[in-house]
């Protein structure tokens, strides 16, 4: 028995670089060399441990320093919170979340791994993830491959062991931050500062660049456990033409559990194509950026207003906003997480809610006849909008609750009724 201490030498560059499955619990595993003392020569003695090896530089001019895992280099990006508990993959993969780097709040992530099934679309758009603590072990029957190598595999950096809460409470006070993420000792802090400086979000169109290219009909529902609500499903088939500002693959299956047949369109689709297809409604989805600058989206909005029932999520919501002749603004720090209370002005009740959004419509500037159906209660902000003469309702936040609570997943079946009455009325 060894009584001297013993060193292990970690062989592989990552200390999480290898996996080992047993019965659905992969544990992060590296390869030990043992010295016991005087009768050992040529041990070299490394720490087993992962030191910091990335800076996440703030524009405010603070340096975090950090542990890295998943893609390594260097990356600039918007910093948000998002307070969700669970749900990280969805989040990863929201491209509503393109030029910003979510950092969790909940300091324990990767626990659950990552599954085919959880995916919101095709990638990763996001810039980069903000942890404070990476499990040491991945355990869910669902789980088919660890967050670090699902992260290395999508080219997408991310950072452990840094003061999330710290970096929370700054984000809070001080608003969004630009921030540069780097694994490259090679590069100063000062510039990574000066990238920070000099890069912006305000003002840049984030959704042609995560929109599909070309239509395509959309197949798949939610599975049986989502089916909370059959009662309502009636199983009549409306014709919904969804515009692709980076939408969430649950709002469409959601659509689809609720009896729609979904044509799914490029963010550049022109409206005169939409309304050619005769759809029972139009579905304007969620998607990153800033929505004052993608005034050709607006446009389409407006041409399709009052022509068909429309339904407006988030970025779908303000561009509607913008449409009718309102004003959006950005936020102090938006609100990311699934757990946001909403009430409902037309029934008074409070929906928990799941959101993702910088931008907000000023209710002020909206014209007469437009409702403000919620708003969020934590600020008071705007967080769903009517206007019943032109056929159109919109919410900010997130009704297909992937992840987050389902409170809200009614707002399809009052798309579907929208429909169904305009189709008995012509
Ligand atoms: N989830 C979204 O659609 C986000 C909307 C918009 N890009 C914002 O940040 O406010």
């Amino acid at each position: 028995m060894a009584t001297k201490a013993m060193y292990l030498s970690v062989t592989s560059q990552s200390l999480f670089s290898s996996t080992a499955t047993t019965k659905n619990v992969r544990v992060r595993s590296f390869t030990v060399r043992c010295s016991t003392g005087a009768a050992s020569t040529g041990a070299v003695a490394t720490a087993p441990w992962k030191v910091a090896d990335a800076r996440l530089v703030l524009e405010d001019g603070s340096v975090w320093k950090a542990k890295s895992f998943g893609a390594s280099g260097t990356q600039v990006g918007e910093v948000v919170f998002n307070t969700s508990l669970t749900g990280y993959q969805e989040i990863l993969t929201d491209p509503s979340y393109a030029g910003q780097f979510v950092l969790m709040t909940c300091p324990h992530i990767g626990n659950t791994g990552v599954n085919i099934d959880d995916e919101e679309s095709i990638k990763c758009f996001l810039a980069g993830l903000v942890i404070r603590s990476l499990s040491i072990s991945t355990s869910n029957y669902r789980s088919t491959e660890s967050l670090s190598d699902y992260l290395s595999k999508r080219n997408i950096m991310g950072i452990y062991d840094v003061d999330t809460r710290a970096i929370t409470r700054r984000l809070r006070e001080e608003g969004s931050l630009i921030g540069v993420l780097s694994t490259e000792n090679s590069k100063t802090d000062e510039e990574l500062l000066e990238m920070s400086r000099t890069w912006n979000i305000v003002g840049v169109d984030l959704i042609s660049s995560v929109s599909c290219k070309e239509p395509y009909e959309w197949v798949g529902k939610t599975g049986l456990d989502w089916e909370f609500n059959t009662s309502q499903i009636t199983g009549e088939a409306f014709h919904v033409v969804a515009y692709d500002f980076g939408i969430k693959h649950n709002i469409l299956r959601r659509l689809a559990s609720y009896g729609c047949k979904i044509t799914v369109v490029p963010s550049t689709w022109p409206a005169s194509e939409t309304l050619k297809m005769k759809p029972d409604g139009v579905l304007f989805s969620n998607g990153p950026g800033d929505p004052s600058a993608v005034p050709y989206a607006v446009e389409t909005v407006k041409e399709i207003i009052g022509q068909v029932p429309i339904f407006g999520i988030c970025m779908g919501h303000q561009l509607l906003g913008q449409a009718l002749g309102g004003k959006t603004y950005k936020m102090k720090f938006g609100h990311h997480g699934g757990n946001h209370p909403v009430r409902n002005l037309r029934n008074g009740s409070v929906e928990i809610s799941a959101q993702n959004h910088n931008y907000a419509v000023d209710p002020e500037s909206l014209p007469d006849g437009v409702e403000v159906t919620h708003v969020n209660l934590n600020d008071g902000s705007c967080a769903g909008l009517a206007f019943p003469q032109r056929k159109l309702m919109s919410l900010q936040y997130h009704p297909e609750a992937s992840p987050g609570p389902h409170d809200s997943d009614q707002v399809f079946d009052h798309f579907v009724e929208l429909m169904r009455k305009e189709k008995k009325s012509t």
